[in-house]
């Protein structure tokens, strides 16, 4: 089937790449130039394991293209939207120009198909009501012309794996039942090969789908809140939260998962998308429904000015004249994304406060170079640690896990090390001759 996919950013492009893996013929749309000119040259313009394989092999199989042409999609019967919907500029509610940009710019190329309807599917997440609005004006395009919305729920690190082998998959449809058929039998066979394998598929209401995609967001940073709430009361009590977590998820109605205390969520969508959730619900007057995510959203700003005291504590009570190395940038390991990362953000208040700070991280170093003169950025840890009198583990990506406390605590000034994300064994740091200082932990 002929596929367009509009945004190639972090969800765009793994989908476009990941839908011509499964046979169909895909062209990615962005206004970015330079993205679609890595793309096209099968270069992956952000690290996500195992994308720029699956982009190279599809370009040379020649069912993958890339453009920043609208035209380009004239062709295709099914086009995703995967466009950002970011934060308004001083504001919390989602800033939906860009949705709009793109459904006014695909509009002039739709047209019944022959093959069945053609369909706009809408995978950005966006406030409820949405879809319902964009609706009406994807149906004054023609006849044999609908919208379905299809919420993502990949995760970046995992992008091509939840891609082709999602969890669930959930189409919210039109009100009308012939249109809702059609519709859901053309996305069905886009997503063939998925409901082969039992993939869960759920069809619902246009409005149920938009809150399925929040509900989702909003529990997982209410769980990682709680377990850092819990990290509170374990850090006044000297308790140990990691293992509180492991005892609470063996109780597989509370699960393991997401229960890692820490310096917070961070990322492009957790924190944005509960807040634009909190702004929708006052618009639709039930804003006390969500007043629960104001503090999840607080107690996730709390932990990383908790982070900032554990490290200033460390340097002495103060940070001038002090040199304290950052491991990680990136808001997760296994990304290079830094949007609303807790490891910068804390590195740049540290910075702020008159440390000499030194940064590094696996994939996100070349880019935070580019993006951030003012950063001094290293190659590994050891040499950001070099001469170091706090090292704080912010982004627990494999090569900082795997640290040998004995080899770093030979370049450090002062062997004190505040493990942000709880990633380290404390009994061997402090064997080796280090001051540990984890997160509600002793
Ligand atoms: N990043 C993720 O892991 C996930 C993201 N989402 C949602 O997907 C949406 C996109 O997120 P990301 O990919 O992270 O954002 P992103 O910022 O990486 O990508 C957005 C892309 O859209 C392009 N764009 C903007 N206006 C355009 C237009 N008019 N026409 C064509 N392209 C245009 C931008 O140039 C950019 O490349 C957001 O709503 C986000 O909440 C949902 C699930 C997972
Ligand atoms: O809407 C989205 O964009 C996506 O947001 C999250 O995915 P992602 O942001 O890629 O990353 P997560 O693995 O959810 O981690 C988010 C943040 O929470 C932090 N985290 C996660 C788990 C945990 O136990 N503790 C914790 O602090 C991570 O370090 C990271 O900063 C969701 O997990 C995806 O299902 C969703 O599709």
């Amino acid at each position: 089937m002929q596929i367009s996919v509009i945004g190639c950013g972090y969800l765009g492009a793994v989908h476009a790449a990941c839908m011509a893996e499964l046979g169909h013929d895909v062209v990615g749309i962005d206004v970015d130039a330079a993205k679609v000119a890595s793309l096209s040259a099968g270069r992956a313009p952000f690290h996500e394991p195992g994308f720029e394989e699956i982009l190279a092999r599809n370009i040379d199989a020649g069912r993958l293209r890339f453009s920043t042409d609208y035209a380009d999609l004239a062709d295709a019967q099914v086009h995703f939207i995967g466009v950002g919907t970011p934060q308004v500029p001083g504001g919390y509610a989602a800033d939906l120009q860009y949705v709009d940009a793109a459904v006014d710019s695909v509009i002039p190329y739709l047209k019944a198909h022959p093959d069945g309807p053609t369909l706009v599917v809408g995978k950005s997440t966006v406030p409820v009501g949405t879809a319902a609005a964009l609706a009406k004006r994807i149906a004054a395009a023609g006849d044999g012309v609908h919208l379905i919305w299809n919420p993502e729920f990949l995760r970046e690190g995992f992008a091509v794996q939840d891609t082709i082998a999602p969890d669930r998959i959930v189409y919210g449809v039109p009100a009308d039942e012939s249109a809702a058929r059609a519709s859901q039998a053309v996305l069905d066979a886009v997503f063939a090969d998925l409901l082969e394998r039992d993939i869960p598929r759920l069809v619902t209401d246009y409005a149920t789908a938009e809150l399925v995609k929040v509900a989702a967001n909003s529990f997982l940073a209410t769980k990682i809140s709680f377990i850092n709430a819990m990290a509170e009361l374990c850090e006044a009590t000297g308790a140990d939260v990691t293992e509180l977590a492991e005892a609470i998820g063996f109780d597989d109605r509370i699960g393991k998962k997401f229960l890692r205390a820490g310096v917070g969520f961070g990322g492009g969508c957790l924190p944005k998308d509960i807040r634009a959730f909190m702004a929708r619900a006052g618009e639709l007057g039930v804003d006390q429904a969500l007043t629960f995510l104001r503090e999840v959203d607080a107690i996730n700003d709390r932990r990383r000015d908790h982070a900032v005291e554990l490290a200033r504590r460390a340097a002495g009570g103060t940070f001038l004249g002090k040199k304290v190395a950052v491991l990680g940038a990136a808001f997760k390991p296994d990304s290079d994304d830094m949007r609303n990362s807790p490891a910068l953000d804390i590195a740049n208040t540290i910075a702020g406060q008159g440390a000499e700070v030194v940064i590094t991280d696996p994939a996100a170093g070349p880019k935070l170079a580019e993006l951030r003169p003012d950063m001094t950025v290293a190659e590994d840890a050891h040499a950001a640690a070099a001469g170091a009198d706090v090292v704080m583990l912010l982004t627990e990506w494999r090569q900082f896990r795997d640290l040998d406390p004995v080899a770093l605590k030979a370049a450090v000034r002062t062997p004190w090390i505040v493990d942000g994300r709880n990633a380290l064994d404390p009994a061997a740091w402090r064997a080796a001759g280090w001051t540990y200082s984890g997160i509600g932990r002793p």
